[in-house]
């Protein structure tokens, strides 16, 4: 997969996308990503990448030209439809990213995505460029960097190879739709506080709905709406009965 990314500021993707996973994905070759700066596309002395809103208003807003001079050296003619390449704008407006999302878009063979700052970017980028509008949460961030990066940690994860054997387990456990079951590790009790038994037992059945019990337990507490309209099996409509029974519902 080849990632592009339109942006002002390169320098902040050196180090989050060279660290750990999404590092040595692209150490194996799974992915490549190489960030652009757009001062790189501007044609005037001072390199402007922003000007004034026309209509006035606060704040400055990114300009069409660089994002257009980018993108057509990038992919040539705009809505050039490329199998596999989907362009994203990474914007408040956008639709939510989810882990579905993220499986989407390790789909595609190559991702391009667009950084807005200040006020946002000249409304002519996303109606002759932008294939998808997408958010990481309704709030406003200083800019479309530090969403990438997020997005693109949870959608490496989906590419063949990207993950060693015990992470894709604990990927497992999510994207069945429940939050994760509570973690221990050594000394078995800390601070007055011991390990739940059913952890100790080395019985693997036992261990296994333990932790199906307390992975309801949790997402009925901090996450209901990941249950409704779920339909449960028999074992987990006895273990989520169980779990329920005890937090004393
Ligand atoms: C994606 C982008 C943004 C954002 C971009 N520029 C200011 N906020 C916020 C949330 N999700």
């Amino acid at each position: 997969m080849k990632i592009h990314i339109l942006t002002i500021f390169p320098e902040m993707f050196a180090g989050p996308m060279s660290t750990s996973i999404v590092g040595r994905a692209c150490q194996k070759g799974l992915l490549s990503i190489e960030p652009h700066n757009l001062r790189d596309y501007t044609k005037d002395k001072h390199r402007q990448i922003d000007d004034r809103p026309f209509g006035g208003g606060a704040g400055m807003v990114m300009k069409a030209e660089p994002f257009f001079e980018a993108l057509t050296t990038l992919v040539g003619a705009p809505k050039e439809k490329k199998e596999g390449r989907k362009i994203i704008m990474v914007t408040p407006q956008g639709a939510t990213f989810s882990q579905a999302k993220a499986r989407e878009l390790a789909s595609y063979s190559e991702l391009i995505f667009l950084c807005g700052r200040y006020e946002g970017i000249d409304e002519r980028v996303r109606e002759t460029w932008v294939d998808e509008e997408v958010s990481i949460g309704d709030y406003v961030l200083t800019g479309g960097e530090l969403p990438t990066m997020v997005m693109i940690d949870a959608l490496v994860r989906f590419l063949p190879g990207a993950l060693g054997d015990e992470a894709s387990a604990e990927e497992e456990s999510f994207s069945d739709g429940l939050l994760e079951y509570p973690q221990y590790t050594r000394p078995e009790v800390y601070q007055g506080m011991a390990v739940p038994a059913p952890l100790l037992s080395g019985h693997h059945e036992q261990i296994r709905r333990w932790r199906r019990k307390e992975a309801f337990k949790r997402t009925y507490q901090f996450r209901r709406d990941l249950l409704k309209g779920r339909s449960l099996d028999i074992e987990d409509q006895v273990l989520f009965a169980e779990a329920l029974q005890e937090v004393g519902i």
